[in-house]
């Protein structure tokens, strides 16, 4: 059964709560709050599809709720639904200004509330899917570089908010230009897939991935992990590949398809920009691959 999309009344008043959720209760699954600052606190710990918002209540507003909802990464695109007695164009415009995605006027028809939210889902569940599409590598199916540098940057922000470690490891396949010279370049594409499977099936944590971060590079962002535990997965991933034994008569190292690691990490997030930790990963894998690859070389990054 499909799962029911979550809708979050706001609305100080209760009769209008009352008819919004018998409106919607059929085909949703309706959460209310009667205040702004409950709606802030509710989606902090509920991810929800769609916001209908009251303008007009006491403490913070529908306005000032959107404005925060907008400001923060992980709620900046529930599409919101104003829903208010305010109906000069001008609060109208407002609204849309801020972002919001429609605009219901008070007294509402419950027809036409249902056939607004309706739309407003199905808007939604195609943006979803595009961004899913877009942060996809079409070869191997796992993350791309665009979904690791938002991660990189999300979780950057949360390290030096927290003061908690974050490491970052960039890996590289092992004369892998001889590879496909030797194979070929679809003997190479389906090499990229495999090693790209394994590093994916080595994760543990939920919270952990790997991202193709282009041509034959693989990343992954590790938050809350010290150099220490960093250097332990790291190890896991190099142990990964070998046990594919991938044969590679051409590589001048190994019989078979290696991969060096570079391990970059800051333990109290110290460092003032994300890209450090980029940088000083591909540091440490250009030493890896310097000193004879199939190694790993972790830098720790002092405070910047
Ligand atoms: N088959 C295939 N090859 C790719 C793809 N993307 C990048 N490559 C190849 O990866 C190779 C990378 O070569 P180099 O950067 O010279 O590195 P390398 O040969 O791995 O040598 P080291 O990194 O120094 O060990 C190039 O020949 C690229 O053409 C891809 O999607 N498919």
């Amino acid at each position: 059964m499909l799962k029911k999309a979550k809708i979050l009344i706001a609305d100080d008043d209760p009769l209008n709560r009352l008819v919004l959720e018998k409106t919607l209760a059929n085909d949703y699954e309706i959460f209310l709050v009667d205040s702004g600052e409950k709606a802030l606190t509710f989606i902090k710990s509920t991810a929800v599809d769609l916001i209908i918002l009251d303008i007009v209540m006491p403490g913070i507003n529908g306005y000032e709720v959107l404005i925060q909802l907008k400001e923060n990464s992980t709620t900046h695109t529930i599409p919101v639904i104003f829903i208010s007695a305010n109906t000069s164009h001008d609060d109208e415009a407002k609204g849309f200004e801020l972002g919001a995605m429609d605009y219901i006027a008070k007294p509402f028809s419950p027809i036409i509330v249902r056939a607004r939210v309706r739309n407003q889902l199905l808007i939604k569940q195609k943006n979803d899917l595009l961004e899913m599409l877009a942060s996809i590598d079409g070869l191997t199916e796992i993350p791309n570089r665009r979904y690791l540098d938002e991660s990189l940057s999300r979780e950057w922000r949360r390290s030096r908010r927290a003061g908690t470690p974050l490491s970052v490891i960039l890996m590289d396949i092992d004369h892998f230009k001889r590879y496909n010279d030797c194979y070929g370049h679809r003997a190479g594409d389906d090499c990229l897939k495999r090693v790209a499977h394994a590093l994916v099936a080595a994760c543990e944590r939920g919270t952990d991935f790997i991202a193709r971060y282009g041509g034959e590079e693989f990343a992954a962002v590790l938050p809350d992990i010290n150099q220490h535990e960093a250097l332990k997965f790291a190890n896991k991933l190099r142990n990964a590949v070998n046990a594919l034994a991938i044969p590679h008569k051409a590589s001048l190292n190994a019989a078979h398809i290696t991969i060096s690691i570079g391990v970059a990490t800051t333990e109290f997030c110290q460092v003032h920009a994300e890209h450090i930790l980029l940088e000083e990963a591909d540091l440490g894998l250009y030493e890896a691959k310097d000193s004879g690859r199939d190694k790993i070389i972790a830098r720790v990054i002092a405070a910047s």
